[in-house]
């Protein structure tokens, strides 16, 4: 059986990743595509030989003929839409962050639980090689006892103000919402659970949104993390470091996959190069937990944790 799959919102990541990666996996089919501008749907459409197009999510989502639904809109549609493709039976996989805050991310939950559909969250840097090989030393306790992870990233984007990425209605925030996200999600997956979250943000003078926000979270285990994440900069790396008792973890760019790994007996560079398409291994994992009806790997309930941490950070920067 193959899946079939409608996606809703084909702009920037759909065209850059989603498409190709939907059509890349061996369990998948791109049979629908959606976005409300015609001209630009037809033109989507037409470049990745796609049958069925639609002005209307509800009316791609109401189709027959469909199994999963992939959202790639802004955040503010992400809720309504997956509880819309729920009750119309169909699996969502949704663009992170999950939705504009943990309520939302509750409701999307309980209706892909009420439907008995699968409900997935797009942070594929979970799947990163590179990540996967961090988990792997910190279980091993090849750093020993972990006291912190850090990450530094940044868009050099300039966003107007009337992006829905800094319009807090429409984007839930700014980088943190945006691609801070991503970062607190690879925490979670390293470290575990996080028990408090002490934040700072720098409003920016050209929107609503914040420009800069600065984390600090302690785990449930007692380390710190520290997240910073700009919008506006010059390109920032996505860089993370790990540090332990007995060793130290430095990933220049995450993108890269680079390691060096630092212990009392020297220097270790490991390389753990992504995927060519950062997206196909999360549709591969979802498509094939449909299938074998098992829960995707970045279930709701996963995502939601991210949406959890960001409510607390930008409360208590408040
Ligand atoms: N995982 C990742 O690395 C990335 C994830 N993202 C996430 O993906 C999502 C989309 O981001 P991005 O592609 O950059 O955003 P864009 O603004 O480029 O694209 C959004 C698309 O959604 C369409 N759209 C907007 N409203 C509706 C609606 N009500 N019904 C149907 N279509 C709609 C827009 O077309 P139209 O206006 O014509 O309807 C457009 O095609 C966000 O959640 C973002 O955070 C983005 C980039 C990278
Ligand atoms: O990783 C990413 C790249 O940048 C985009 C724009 O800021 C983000 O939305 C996305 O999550």
């Amino acid at each position: 059986m193959t899946i079939r799959w409608g996606l809703v919102g084909v702009g920037d990541i759909a065209n850059k990743r989603v498409a190709a990666a939907i059509q890349s996996d061996p369990n998948s089919e791109l049979v629908a595509v959606c976005r409300r501008s015609e001209p630009q749907l037809d033109q989507f459409a037409d470049q990745f030989g796609v049958p069925r197009r639609f002005t209307n999510a509800d009316d791609l989502i109401a189709s027959p003929n469909l199994d999963a639904v992939y959202i790639a809109t802004p955040v503010d549609c992400h809720c309504p839409q997956t509880i819309a493709a729920a009750r119309a039976g169909k699996h969502v996989l949704v663009e992170k962050p999950m939705a504009l805050n943990p309520a939302e991310c509750d409701r999307m939950i309980s209706a892909c639980d009420q439907a008995g559909v699968s409900l997935g969250v797009a942070y594929y840097r979970r799947f990163y090689p590179v990540v996967l090989r961090i988990q792997q030393l910190i279980e091993a306790k090849q750093l020993g006892r972990i006291l912190s992870i850090g990450c530094v990233t940044g868009n050099p984007n300039r966003f107007p103000a009337d992006d829905w990425r800094v319009i807090r209605t429409r984007g839930g925030g700014g980088p943190l919402m945006d691609i801070g996200s991503h970062r607190l999600d690879v925490f979670l997956q390293l470290l575990g659970d996080v028990a408090t979250v002490k934040a700072s943000v720098i409003d920016s003078p050209d929107y609503e949104a914040e420009q800069a926000a600065t984390l600090l979270v302690q785990f449930k285990s007692g380390a710190h993390g520290i997240l910073q994440c700009y919008f506006g900069t010059v390109e920032t790396p996505d860089r993370l470091e790990i540090i332990g008792t007995e060793g130290r973890i430095t990933v220049e760019d995450l993108n890269h996959g680079d390691l060096m790994l630092s212990t009392s007996e020297g220097q270790q560079l490991e390389s753990h190069p992504p995927a060519d398409n950062l997206h196909a291994p999360l549709i591969s994992d979802f498509s094939a937990a449909v299938l074998e009806h098992r829960s995707p790997t970045i279930s709701g309930p996963v995502g939601k944790r991210t949406n959890d941490l960001i409510r607390l950070a930008y409360e208590d920067a408040q």
